[in-house]
C-alpha cells in the first residue's frame, strides 16, 4: 500500500481516543495508536504482528476458536462488522466491542480494515466483581447489543425467561449511557392496581385522596434526566396501557389531584419474560404501545444456551456464599447438565444451598438438590455420576449451538441429521441456534 495512504490512516487513528489499529487481510497490523499500545500487553511489530496474537494470544484467527471473526465478515459481506470478544489486556481478560470497517481507495479497492475497540465496562470474564459475568458466544452477542443500545437514547426492550438477568442488563444499559450519573428508577409492574399505578407513577398532590396528607413525587418525575425501567411490562393491564402510551408519547403527565401537566425527560427500558408479540396477537397488549417500547429489542439467552458460563457463574456465586469451598468435577458436571428453568437465579440458589449442605470444602454430587442427582444414582457408586445418553445429547447440542459458526443447515449437516430432525431436537431440549428459521 502507498506510504501516502498509510500516513493518512495513521493520522486518522491517532485522532481517536479509543484503541485502534489498521490491518491487512492477512491480519497483520500496519498502523496502531497509543491507546491500543497502552491497552495490550504484547509489543506490536508493525507489518509483522497479527491482531489475534495481540488480543487473543493466539496463533490462529478467532474463527478457528469458534468466535465470529469481524475481518472475515467484512470480507464476505463488504460492510462493517461489530462483535464482542474477550481480550487479554494489561488489566486482565476484558470484553471488547470491536467495530471493523473496510477502508477503500478512490477506485473502491479495499486497502485494509480499520479496527476500533471499545471496552465493555459492565461485563466481566472472571468472578469477583459485581458485573455481568460470562464469556460464551450468546452472552457476548447480547453484550454487543446492550452496548450499542446504551450509546443511543433509544427505548430498549429486554425479553428473556425469568432469572436471565434482565434487571442487571437494564442497569448495565443505564450505567453505560450518558445518563449514568442520573437516577435509575425501577417500576415493578406486577400486581399494580389502577389507583396505585397512577399515584406511584405520577405522584399526588396534598389532599388528592383520603390519607394524602402531603404531596408526593411520582417515579416518573424522580427519573428525570435518568432511566425509567418498567419491569414485567407485560403485566400492565390493558386499561392502564393507554395511560402509559400517553406518557411515553408526550413525556408529560399530571399528578393525581394536580391540574398542571409536568414533564420528565427519561430514557425508557422495559423488560418482560412474556412474549409481548404473542400478547399483541392475542389482544392482551396494545400494538401501538409495543412499538413505542420496542425501539431496540434484546433477547437475553437462557442459561441452558450458555452452558460455557456455568463454571464462571458458579465461581462468582461461591465468592458470595462460601469462598473457601469448591465443587468436585462430578458435581460441576451435574451443574452443567441441568436445564435451569429459573436460569441464573436458580443456579445462584443451588450454589448457595449446596455450599451450606456440604460438610467439607469439596461440594459433592450428593450435596446437590434432588433434581440435579444423576438418573439411576441409587444404583450408582457414590460420587460416580452417570448421565443418560439423552442428557449427553442435550449437553452436546447446547455446546454446538454456542460454538458452531455456520448456518442452521450447515449445523444439521455437520451433525449428520436433517434440518427437521435438528429443529425437533432443539425444540425438545428448549434450545435455539442463532440462525434457526422461525
Ligand atoms: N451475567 C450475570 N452475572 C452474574 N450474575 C447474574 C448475571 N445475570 C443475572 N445474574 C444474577 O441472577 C439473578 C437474577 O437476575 P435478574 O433479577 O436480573 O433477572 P431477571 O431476568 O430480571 O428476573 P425476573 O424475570 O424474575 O425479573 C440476580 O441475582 C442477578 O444478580
Amino acid at each position: 500500500m502507498a506510504n501516502m495512504n498509510l500516513s493518512i490512516i495513521q493520522s486518522m487513528i491517532d485522532a481517536l481516543d479509543k484503541p485502534a489499529i489498521f490491518i491487512r487481510p492477512d491480519y497483520s497490523i500496519q498502523a496502531v495508536n497509543q491507546a491500543y499500545l497502552d491497552t495490550y500487553q504484547q509489543p506490536v511489530k508493525l507489518g509483522l504482528s497479527r491482531c489475534h496474537e495481540i488480543s487473543h494470544h493466539a496463533t490462529e484467527p478467532c474463527d478457528r476458536h469458534g468466535e465470529q471473526c469481524p475481518l472475515l465478515y467484512c470480507q464476505q459481506h463488504g460492510r462493517s462488522s461489530s462483535v464482542v470478544h474477550v481480550h487479554h489486556t494489561q488489566a486482565g481478560l476484558q470484553h471488547c466491542d470491536i467495530l471493523m470497517r473496510p477502508v477503500r481507495d478512490d477506485d473502491g479497492i479495499t486497502l485494509g480494515y480499520l479496527e476500533i475497540l471499545n471496552k465493555v465496562e459492565f461485563a466481566a470474564a472472571g468472578a469477583g466483581v459485581n458485573k455481568m459475568v460470562g464469556v460464551s458466544a450468546p452472552f457476548n452477542r447480547m453484550l454487543n447489543l446492550l452496548n450499542r443500545a446504551a450509546s443511543a437514547d433509544i427505548s430498549v426492550l429486554l425479553q428473556g425467561e425469568t432469572g436471565t438477568g434482565k434487571e442487571l442488563a437494564a442497569r448495565a444499559v443505564h450505567d453505560a449511557s450518558q445518563r449514568h450519573d442520573k437516577p435509575f428508577v425501577i417500576i415493578e409492574c406486577t400486581g399494580l392496581s389502577e389507583a396505585l399505578f397512577e399515584s406511584e407513577l405520577f405522584g399526588h398532590e396534598k389532599g388528592a385522596f383520603t390519607g394524602a396528607s402531603h404531596a408526593k413525587k411520582g417515579l416518573v418525575e424522580l427519573a428525570n434526566g435518568g432511566t425509567l425501567f418498567f419491569d414485567e411490562i407485560g403485566d400492565v393491564p390493558l386499561n392502564m396501557q393507554v395511560k402509559l402510551l400517553r406518557l411515553l408519547e408526550t413525556r408529560s403527565f399530571r399528578s393525581v389531584g394536580g391540574l398542571q401537566p409536568k414533564r420528565s425527560d427519561f430514557r425508557l427500558v422495559c423488560a418482560s419474560h412474556k412474549n409481548l408479540l404473542s400478547m399483541v396477537d392475542a389482544g392482551e397488549f396494545r400494538q401501538d404501545l409495543y412499538y413505542r417500547i420496542a425501539g431496540f429489542p434484546v433477547q437475553l439467552p437462557a442459561l441452558r444456551e450458555r452452558q460455557r458460563d456455568i463454571p464462571l457463574l458458579v465461581e462468582q456465586f461461591l465468592l458470595g456464599a462460601a469462598e473457601h469451598k469448591q465443587f468436585s468435577d462430578a458435581a460441576m458436571q451435574q451443574l452443567c447438565l441441568y436445564d435451569y428453568p429459573g436460569n441464573i437465579r436458580e443456579l445462584k440458589s443451588i450454589v448457595e444451598q449446596a455450599s451450606l449442605i456440604a460438610n467439607d470444602n469439596l461440594i459433592q454430587v450428593e450435596d446437590l438438590p434432588q433434581m440435579l442427582q444423576p438418573r439411576g444414582s441409587e444404583q450408582a457408586e457414590p460420587g460416580n455420576s452417570i448421565c443418560s445418553l439423552e442428557e449427553l445429547e442435550k449437553y452436546y447440542l447446547a455446546q454446538q449451538c454456542e460454538v458452531f459458526s455456520g448456518t442452521f443447515e450447515q449445523l444439521a449437516s455437520a451433525l449428520g441429521v436433517s434440518d427437521r430432525t435438528l429443529y425437533r431436537k432443539l425444540h425438545k431440549f428448549g434450545l435455539r441456534y442463532r440462525s434457526q428459521p422461525q
